[in-house]
């Protein structure tokens, strides 16, 4: 972990944790007795069945598990996309179960990047425009937001490939723009969706050299859901989800 990026809220807000602050480190990331039910007009269907996780800083974490066992649901209430009918989630020491929605919104712009299966880039867009965007969003604009993209897609590896359209980029050209522009609001917390689903397994394994190297260097968390057992080796911890319960 770096030291260096370490930025954690004061743990005052984790008062029920039932761990030893002092001698404990905390995760990054932690749910505690997360449920999640989904109703429709006939019944209610009970997707997560009280989970409860801690994720340390600078760790990569998979989430694995059959289809269907609740994972992109329990990714996206911990990344604070959605809401879980019962228990807390605590990023970076903040509960974010009890921020408002405007709240949300702000602390999942500074502190997580997302990255998707499907790479989600604007295709009239260059790779640099597509990083640029996202530091738009942040507040940074002009020359400032031009440099930063350029030095973002160096550090992935595509400083040659500035200029190109994703229709001209290969699938794993695709996802390093993605996760160039994930970085681009230097996140703590990275939270991908199956980001090697689609890649053949050379740039499968290069993507996530690469999100190891931002975890390990960068002090990033990185929690991924994914099915692809050619990623187990660079994880440090799979936790396995099946029926909404994680199995031990
Ligand atoms: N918004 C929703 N409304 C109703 N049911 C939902 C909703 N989102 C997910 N589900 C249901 O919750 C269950 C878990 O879905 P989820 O997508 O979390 O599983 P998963 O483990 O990620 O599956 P996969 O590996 O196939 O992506 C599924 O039965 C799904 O149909």
């Amino acid at each position: 972990m770096s030291a260096s990026r370490s930025r954690f809220a004061p743990y005052k807000q984790l008062p029920n944790l039932g761990l030893d602050t002092s001698t404990t480190q905390i995760g990054a990331i932690v749910a505690q007795g997360i449920e999640m039910e989904f109703k429709s007009q006939k019944r209610c269907f009970q997707v997560l069945k009280g989970i409860d996780l801690s994720i340390s800083e600078g760790s990569i974490e998979l989430l694995m598990g059959p289809s269907g066992s609740g994972k992109t649901t329990l990714l996206s209430i911990l990344a604070g996309l959605m809401t879980p009918t019962k228990g807390k989630v605590y990023l970076l020491g903040e509960d974010v179960t009890a921020m408002s929605r405007a709240q949300l919104a702000k602390f999942r712009q500074q502190n997580i990047g997302f990255i998707f299966q499907n790479f989600n880039l604007f295709p009239a867009l260059t790779a640099i425009e597509n990083v640029e965007i996202a530091l738009n969003i942040q507040g940074v604009r002009g020359k400032v937001a031009q440099e930063k993209s350029r030095v973002l897609l160096e550090q992935v590896g595509l400083e040659n490939q500035a200029n190109q359209k994703p229709g001209d980029l290969s699938g794993g050209q695709k996802q390093r723009v993605a996760i160039a522009r994930a970085l681009a609001g230097n996140p703590q917390l990275i939270m991908a969706d199956e980001p090697t689903a689609a890649l053949d397994s050379r740039s499968g394994h290069a993507v996530i050299e690469l999100l190891r190297s931002l975890a390990k260097e960068q002090g990033c968390t990185v929690l991924m859901v994914t099915h692809d057992p050619r990623i187990v080796d660079a994880a440090d911890r799979i936790t396995y989800l099946e029926d909404g319960m994680l199995k031990q």
